[in-house]
């Protein structure tokens, strides 16, 4: 009996060895261009707009292709489905980022959470980062994203001409208060700074950029003939500088007795201890979201800007919808109170995000361990890429994928403000699927209705009177992309209209009206009144909390 076991066992063992062997020997790697012996496909991926590169080779080799890097593979995948399979259903195999020597070791001494390998880490800031940015408590800063709106359109009437500046202030405040609960107003300091840190950032992240991260045995050199090495650490001792003073700052309102005081920072530092956080972990968690919240948020809206140049007509009909629900003559301003009155101002703002993603070519997720995928081999350490242009400009579910036409969206389901992050794909996928989504989404959306609900957008005429041409192939690479400088002219609609941008921006902090929420609900709207001297004004926020306001 005991020798028909084991033979049965040895036979199953034979058959399940064979198929398996049967099955590596007849799958094969996904298809690509010839590569260079030595270099791979290395000096055929260009650095410039290389999502419409990826986009061409996947009409040529098929929605799934593989490109080597001098030994490092790469797989490219320009289909949603399959994405959404790997990256999704298969995420505890594809959550990982490919190691980047430069910007991850040396720039972010491995600290940074949009570079961090999958593990516990990573898990730990993804839990931060939930607490603030989960759909429940997002509904807790529709004031703030209010106010700074306010401030958007203000800024915009009174020097048009900066508005690149002026989105970037909003999205930076955005982002700012929540991480380290004060407004960036005209403080150009704090502002030029991190903007200065996400600059060198986006750029030493985009592919290419550093040859040691493609030839990482540069990596052994010594310091003597390795100076970018010197020059990444110089980079990552000034951010520590700059994000640790951030945080001490609230540190030490914490510790003055303010015990109202709520932002992400604050939540971090009260369980530093809990989550194993040392400062420097805290310094790069909230400066992270910073950085990783600002460009895409000001890219979107310049990319809405350029859109209504080119396509007048929809921005007359979100006018047209803006008109017959807030009247026309400029005497009240809309809000999040309008949102579901306003379904094509909300379909217009998902068609931004389809029609121009901030980040086109996708972050790149990392595998683990071997695969096998509708008969392709997928290795370990293969660099996974979802194309979000390819994925954004696929004729089958986006016809004339080219043309901005909000009538696409036109079927979404307005009452669900989440859905500013369905029905695209510009968010990524998967375990590491953007955080900030729904905060992205909201934020984006008030700024193009009230900018729509403000302003006539027109382009820049020549001396013959002819309109000057602008081009969306004309913007910028790497991991994010915004349009290049283009001429515009922003016009209030009214008299009135500019009446009430002024008034609704001098409007004292006082007579707004809060809406607090979130992790800690009374203690939060003491946050956005951080602000306000008076005792009383925070009164009445707790006040407000308690009759219910959405959140
Ligand atoms: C228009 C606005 C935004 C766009 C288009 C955008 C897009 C993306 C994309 C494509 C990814 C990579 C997803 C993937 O790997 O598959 C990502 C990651 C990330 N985003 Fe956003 N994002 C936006 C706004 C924000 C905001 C407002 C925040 C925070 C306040 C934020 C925080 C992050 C973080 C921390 C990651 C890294 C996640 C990780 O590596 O696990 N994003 N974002």
């Amino acid at each position: 009996m005991a020798f028909q076991i084991g033979y049965s066992l040895v036979i199953l063992l034979f058959v399940y060895s064979a198929t398996t062997l049967l099955r590596r020997s007849k799958s094969r790697y996904p298809p690509g261009p010839r590569p260079h012996p030595i270099l791979g496909h290395l000096l055929q991926v260009p650095s410039i707009q290389t999502w419409k590169y990826f986009d061409s080779l996947s009409k040529q080799y098929g929605s799934i292709f593989r490109l080597n890097l001098a030994g490092s593979d790469m797989v490219v995948l320009a289909r949603p489905e399959d994405a959404e399979e790997l990256l999704g259903r298969r995420s505890s195999n594809y959550s990982s980022r490919p190691p980047l020597i430069y910007a991850g070791k040396y720039q972010s001494n491995n600290k940074r959470m949009v570079l961090l390998p999958y593990g516990e880490r990573l898990r730990l800031q993804r839990v931060a980062f939930h607490q603030m940015l989960q759909p429940r408590v997002i509904g807790a800063y529709e004031s703030m994203q209010e106010l700074e709106s306010a401030k958007l359109l203000f800024d915009t009437l009174e020097s048009p001409l900066n508005n690149d500046l002026h989105c970037q202030r909003f999205a930076a405040s955005m982002v700012f208060y929540l991480s380290y609960g004060k407004r960036l107003d005209n403080n150009q300091q704090d502002l030029a700074a991190i903007s200065d840190v996400i600059k060198n950032f986006v750029r030493d992240t985009m592919p290419g950029a550093h040859l040691v991260d493609t030839v990482t045995v540069l990596d052994f050199l010594p310091d003597i003939l390795a100076p970018w090495r010197k020059k990444a650490l110089e980079r990552h001792e000034m951010e520590v500088k700059l994000y640790t003073r951030l945080i001490m700052e609230v540190k030490h309102k914490i510790d003055d007795g303010n015990t109202g005081f709520e932002c992400f920072a604050a939540r971090l530092w009260d369980q530093k201890d809990s989550l194993g956080f040392d400062i420097e972990d805290m310094a790069y968690i909230v400066g992270t979201a910073f950085e990783a919240g600002t460009d895409t948020t000001a890219n979107t809206i310049l990319w809405f800007l350029m859109a209504m140049l080119l396509y007048p007509d929809t921005m007359k009909k979100a006018q047209a919808e803006l008109d017959a629900v807030m009247g026309s003559e400029g005497k009240s301003m809309p809000g999040f109170a309008h949102i579901n009155q306003l379904p094509y101002c909300v379909a217009l703002t998902k068609e931004v995000f389809r029609w121009a993603p901030a980040a086109p070519g996708g972050f790149p997720h990392y595998s683990e361990r071997d695969d096998e995928y509708k008969g392709f081999r997928i290795k370990s350490k293969t660099m996974v890429v979802p194309n979000i242009w390819s994925m954004h400009h696929n004729e089958e579910e986006f016809s004339d994928s080219y043309t901005f036409n909000p009538e696409r969206f036109m079927n979404v389901n307005t009452e669900k403000f989440d859905s500013f992050s369905t029905g695209h794909y510009g968010f990524g996928f998967g375990r590491r699927q953007c955080p900030g989504r729904h905060l992205a989404g909201k934020t984006i959306w008030i700024a193009i209705t009230r900018m729509l609900w403000a302003f006539s957008i027109e382009p820049v005429r020549d001396k013959d009177g002819m309109p000057i041409k602008v081009d969306p192939n004309n913007c910028t690479s790497g991991m994010t992309s915004r349009p290049v400088d283009f001429p515009l002219q922003i016009i209030p609609r009214s008299r009135a209209h500019a009446e009430l941008m002024k008034k609704e921006w001098a409007r004292p902090l006082s007579n707004r009206i809060y809406r607090p929420g979130g992790w800690r609900l009374n203690n939060f709207s003491y946050a956005l009144c951080e602000e306000l001297p008076d005792k009383a004004i925070k009164d009445t926020a707790i006040a407000t909390d308690a009759k219910g306001f959405s959140q």
